[in-house]
């Protein structure tokens, strides 16, 4: 997965969805990205400009709060696991303009709430930048990408991130009993295992990705 080929499609089911590509990341976008109007930031000749106190704290800590939506967002989506008729163009199911637009604005809602965290990664990667520049100049300048996702990967924290997912999509998804089943084990209403995953395989690597690419463009 590198940036020439950014290509995700909705987690869980067959659709062809497309959630980001590499040209949804050229330098225009980097720079105007929707989420640039987020808490007070803006932007002042294309670089975004933090509220006063911004920290990485304080972006980690928004990263933590996009979890609740992401995690409640899949939860819903696992609902309907594969549901192949319904993208398959002129079924019964998708052929009307309503179910057309039910299913289209149904998965774009919960493609955005993911869109959003990944592109998180510019703010992350300002504040990144801005705590040490000294450390940052030299690869930006050499354009060394490899380098630039040695600095800023902390894997302590995407450990964390990961293993906190897994925890909330226990505690949000769990099915509630009255305890009078045959066995009392928990059960979720989308495995905490794969709300892991997909943070370790998808979410976070892609937020990286839009970081390195965020930086490359800092000194342009
Ligand atoms: O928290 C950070 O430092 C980030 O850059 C965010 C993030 C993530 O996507 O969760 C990405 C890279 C780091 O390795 C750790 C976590």
């Amino acid at each position: 997965m590198d940036s020439q080929n950014l290509r995700v499609g909705y987690f869980g089911n067959e659709s062809q969805g497309r959630l980001l590509h590499s040209q949804d990341m050229d330098s225009q976008n980097l720079r105007r990205g929707f989420c640039c109007s987020h808490r007070g930031w803006t932007i002042s000749g294309g670089i975004p400009v933090s509220p006063t106190g911004f920290t990485l704290g304080t972006v980690r800590d928004s990263l933590e709060r996009q979890e609740d939506t992401i995690i409640f967002s899949l939860i819903e989506r696992a609902r309907f696991p594969l549901n192949r008729p319904a993208y398959v163009a002129g079924s019964a199911v998708s052929s009307s303009s309503l179910g057309e637009f039910v299913i289209r604005e149904t998965e774009a809602v919960y493609a955005k709430s993911l869109s959003r965290r990944i592109h998180y990664g510019r703010f992350v990667a300002e504040v990144k930048y801005r705590d040490a520049p000294q450390d940052y100049e030299p690869a930006i300048r050499a354009k060394d990408r490899n380098a630039l996702m040695k600095l800023l990967t902390s894997e302590s924290v995407e450990e964390m991130v990961k293993r906190r997912v897994m925890k909330k999509a226990m505690v949000f998804g769990q099915n509630v009993t009255l305890g009078d089943d045959k066995d009392n084990r928990p059960r979720y209403k989308i495995d905490p295992l794969v709300v892991s995953r997909i943070y370790g395989e998808w979410v976070i690597p892609l937020t990286k990705i839009v970081e390195v690419e965020y930086l490359l463009r800092r000194l342009d």
